[in-house]
């Protein structure tokens, strides 16, 4: 069967799905293409599931803390395997959300795994979809180290599938999916043993903060290994060695490997669109364009910032672009992020070195402030709270706010908008404090 179209759309995560409702919204004849479950990755087997494990594994600290607010709870019994059926049972719940929206924005979904035929033809099974602009969606995967024994290890896909959780997990890597998951399963019961080949975690981030990260990690009790790396797993499932390069065997019931994602364009045949790639990669213009003029890509697949808004931003941009009547560009500066690791962190703008960088040691000036939240007062315990505002000494700008503690997420989310305006330290200062709160603090650091 041939069918053609005003666009079709590969893959229905987070970009396609915002790229063909808002294409849809504007009157163009949509198909949107889809291998695996409608949602994509945020929403199947990321950002959405992750986030409500992370919830469930910070009862472990609501709990210890609760005696010392009177809350004397006895008979507790931990039970992760309810959890992960429970998130399982949401995730299905939105998948059947975003395939009811689909329907009502009148887009056409085509389920199977999409390729090119030409630079107008996808071919999904038998059928043929014909379309006047194609837009490339396709996320990416995650990506296993080339050691002896990787097939044995799980990656973060994998994670969302699992019924029960062992005992002993080895988690490799120290970017946003390996601490993420670290802290998780570390709420949940689970002994974490972290390897980490550099010498810090969460590459990338401010280095004071993402030290502050570990060290509240390791006071909650995950054992991190810096300079490690894996060489080998062996064993069978649920009874797994990791054998380092240092030499040690580290016994444990299952290894997340969680080194990496990267653009998934297996089976895409982009040769036969003649569409070009770079790094494994789909580069494309400040308009979402490949080389091939018709042919557009958003999303991790360009390998950009691999963030569901941003994903969701660069569809909508190319949708009101081309078929709507405000065309517009994505603003990639000052993108705010978060690990949801415990404690949380959170940033926005500039880390404290890529400052010195730009604006050379004396151009820039540091306030921080670390301190026990009112929080955990009463039970004295749990890691410190760091908030850091990276500031330009001529023009007292703000070019970076970072925090890690409770809601960092939320408060960050907040300093970005005034960081984005071009937000000077005397404008923090002449803020008013909300009191008592932890973020009144980003207001009342000394000059
Ligand atoms: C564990 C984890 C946690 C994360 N947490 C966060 C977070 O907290 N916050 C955040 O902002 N981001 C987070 N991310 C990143 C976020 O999920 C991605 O940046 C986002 O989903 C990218 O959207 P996308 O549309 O580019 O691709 P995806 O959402 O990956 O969607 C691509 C879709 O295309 C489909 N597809 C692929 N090839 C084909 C084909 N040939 N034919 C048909 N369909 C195809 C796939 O099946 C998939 O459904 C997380 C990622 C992971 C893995
Ligand atoms: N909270 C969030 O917003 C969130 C959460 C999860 C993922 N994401 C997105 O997904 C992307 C992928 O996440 P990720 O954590 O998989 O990737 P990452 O790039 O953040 O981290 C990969 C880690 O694996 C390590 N590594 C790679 N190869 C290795 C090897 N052979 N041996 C040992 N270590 C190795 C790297 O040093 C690094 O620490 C992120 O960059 C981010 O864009 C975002």
């Amino acid at each position: 069967m041939n069918s053609s179209y005003d666009l079709i759309v590969l893959g229905a995560g987070s970009g396609g799905l915002a790229a063909a409702k808002r294409a849809a919204s504007y009157g163009a004849r949509v198909a949107i293409v889809e291998g695996d479950r409608v949602g994509g990755t945020c929403v199947i087997r990321g950002c959405v599931p992750k986030k409500l494990l992370v919830y469930g594994s910070a009862y472990k600290h609501l709990l210890a803390d609760a005696a010392s607010y009177g809350w004397e709870i006895e008979g507790i019994r931990r039970n992760p395997s309810t959890l992960l059926a429970n998130v399982r049972a949401e995730v299905d719940r939105l998948n059947q959300l975003h395939l009811g929206f689909l329907e009502k924005a009148g887009v056409e979904l085509v389920r199977g795994w999409g390729c090119f035929e030409d630079g107008h033809t996808v071919a999904v099974g038998e059928r043929r979809l014909r379309a006047e602009r194609i837009l490339i969606a396709v996320g990416g995967r995650p990506q296993r180290p080339a050691i002896p024994g990787a097939e044995l290890g799980w990656v973060s896909d994998e994670m969302f599938l699992l019924e029960q959780l062992p005992e002993r997990i080895v988690v490799v890597g120290a970017g946003f999916i390996a601490c993420e998951f670290a802290c998780i399963l570390n709420g949940l019961g689970v002994a974490v043993t972290q390897l980490v080949r550099g010498n810090h975690l969460l590459r990338g981030f401010d280095l004071e903060a993402a030290k502050a990260v570990q060290e509240g990690m390791e006071q909650e009790g995950i054992e991190i290994r810096f300079a490690h790396s894996p060489a080998a797993i062996t064993g069978s499932a649920g009874d797994l060695s990791v054998h380092t390069e240092a030499g040690e065997i580290i016994p444990c019931g299952g290894v997340l490997l969680a080194t990496g994602r990267r653009p998934f364009l297996e089976g895409l045949r982009l040769e036969a669109a003649a569409i070009a790639t770079e790094a494994n990669r789909i580069p494309v213009d400040s308009e979402q364009r490949t080389n091939v003029p018709h042919i557009y890509a958003v999303g991790d697949v360009t390998d950009r910032i691999n963030l569901t808004p941003v994903a969701i931003d660069e569809g909508r941009a190319f949708a009101d672009t081309v078929y709507g009547t405000s065309p517009r560009q994505v603003d990639h500066s000052l993108v705010a992020c978060a690990v949801f690791s415990q404690p949380e962190l959170a940033s926005v703008g500039l880390s404290e070195e890529e400052a010195i960088q730009r604006h050379g040691p004396e151009g820039v000036r540091v306030h921080r402030t670390r301190f026990r939240p009112m929080s955990q007062a009463l039970p004295a315990r749990g890691p410190r709270v760091l908030l850091k505002l990276v500031v330009e000494l001529e023009s007292g700008k703000v070019l970076g706010c970072h925090m890690v503690g409770e809601h960092s997420a939320e408060i960050i989310q907040m300093a970005a908008i005034a960081i984005g305006m071009g937000a000077t330290k005397a404008d923090f200062d002449r803020t008013m404090a909300l009191h008592p709160s932890v973020a009144e603090e980003f207001v009342t650091m000394p000059n």
